[in-house]
């Protein structure tokens, strides 16, 4: 299968280079990153230690393939849909926290749209070397109802012929609101706090998260996607003690001075709130707090290094 992967950072670079053992990848990224890779492969260590060769540019426009994967965060989606606007693909999957990148590229692109959740741990550390930090699993499905369902299974098939590890589900939306869930309670706590994930395991940080999963939950509800307050609550509590040691992407990124991704997720919760007449007010705190430090700190406007 041909794969273009747009957005080759930590997460692309990692799928992208375990995609190249069975498939014909194609990196989009920026340099130095992508010079790199050309001249001498990709690097991966950690998890595994492999070196392979995907191709690499820095303009996908007029590019086709079977696959886009989507690897940009959540800011940089409009720009990537307008990229692969100007190609030709079978299917669109985006890999992205957050919510709302399925619906911009679904708007932008005329092929099929996937989404899909991703629990591999990855970070770039150098140009051409790529860190696997976890094992993981991808869990993959149809964006919207009038998409081919079985453009997610033969995506999935592809991406298991290359050892990933995938599934599919029919309710990729409620998938995805848990993790967004997930991800509302521990990014920006983490984030403001200063703290790694598991000092969410103690008072008082352990109520603030879980009172935005469960705020989250209700959004979730209201916009028609059915899950329960103790299920987020508990799906935050897991991750926290799963990922003890590790310390969120929003606080990596607040203490590089780099843009999060807060819009797409408390952000995304709050609007999603707005719209459904509902309160959430630690999310608004929460996104407030660090959309006010993105803005005094003068971070973006692309967010990239
Ligand atoms: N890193 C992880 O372990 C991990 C795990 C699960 C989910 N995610 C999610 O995956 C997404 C990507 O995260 P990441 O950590 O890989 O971020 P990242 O910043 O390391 O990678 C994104 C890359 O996209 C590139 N990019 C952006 N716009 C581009 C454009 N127009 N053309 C070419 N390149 C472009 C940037 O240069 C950057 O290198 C985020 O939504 C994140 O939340 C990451
Ligand atoms: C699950 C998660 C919160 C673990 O740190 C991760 O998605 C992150 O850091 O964004």
């Amino acid at each position: 299968m041909e794969v273009l992967v747009f957005g080759a950072g930590s997460l692309g670079s990692l799928l992208g280079g375990l995609l190249a053992r069975a498939h014909d990848v194609t990196l989009v990224g920026r340099e130095p990153h992508v010079s790199a890779v050309q001249a001498d492969g990709l690097r991966i260590t950690g998890a595994e230690t492999l070196e392979t060769r995907p191709a690499a540019t820095t303009d996908a426009t007029g590019a086709s393939a079977d696959l886009a994967l989507v690897t940009v965060k959540a800011y940089d989606t409009e720009a990537a849909g307008r990229a692969l606007a100007t190609g030709d693909y079978g299917a669109v999957c985006s890999l992205q926290n957050g919510m709302g990148n399925e619906d911009v590229l679904a708007d932008a692109v005329r092929a099929p749209v996937l989404a899909g959740t991703v629990t591999y741990g990855a970070g770039l550390v150098d140009p051409g070397h790529v860190e696997w930090r976890g094992r993981g699993t991808i869990t993959l499905g149809a964006w919207r109802p009038a998409d081919d369902v079985a453009a997610a299974e033969r995506v999935a098939a592809a991406l298991r012929a290359a050892d990933l590890n995938v599934t599919t589900t029919v309710d990729v939306r409620r998938r995805l609101w848990e993790k967004l869930a997930v991800n509302a309670a521990i990014n920006p706590v983490t984030a403001l706090a200063r703290v790694g994930n598991g000092a969410l395991t103690e008072e008082p940080l352990a109520g603030l998260a879980r009172t935005a999963a469960v705020e989250t939950a209700g959004v979730a509800r209201a916009t028609g996607v059915a899950i329960s307050d103790e299920t987020a609550a508990d799906a935050a509590a897991t991750v926290v003690r799963e990922t003890a040691r590790n310390r969120s992407s929003m606080l990596q990124d607040v203490t590089r001075g780099r843009r999060t991704e807060i819009d797409a997720i408390n952000g995304y919760v709050v609007d999603r709130a707005a719209a459904t007449d509902r309160a959430a007010p630690v999310n608004r705190t929460l996104a407030a707090l660090i959309g006010g430090w993105e803005r005094g700190a003068g971070v973006g406007p692309s967010g990239d290094e």
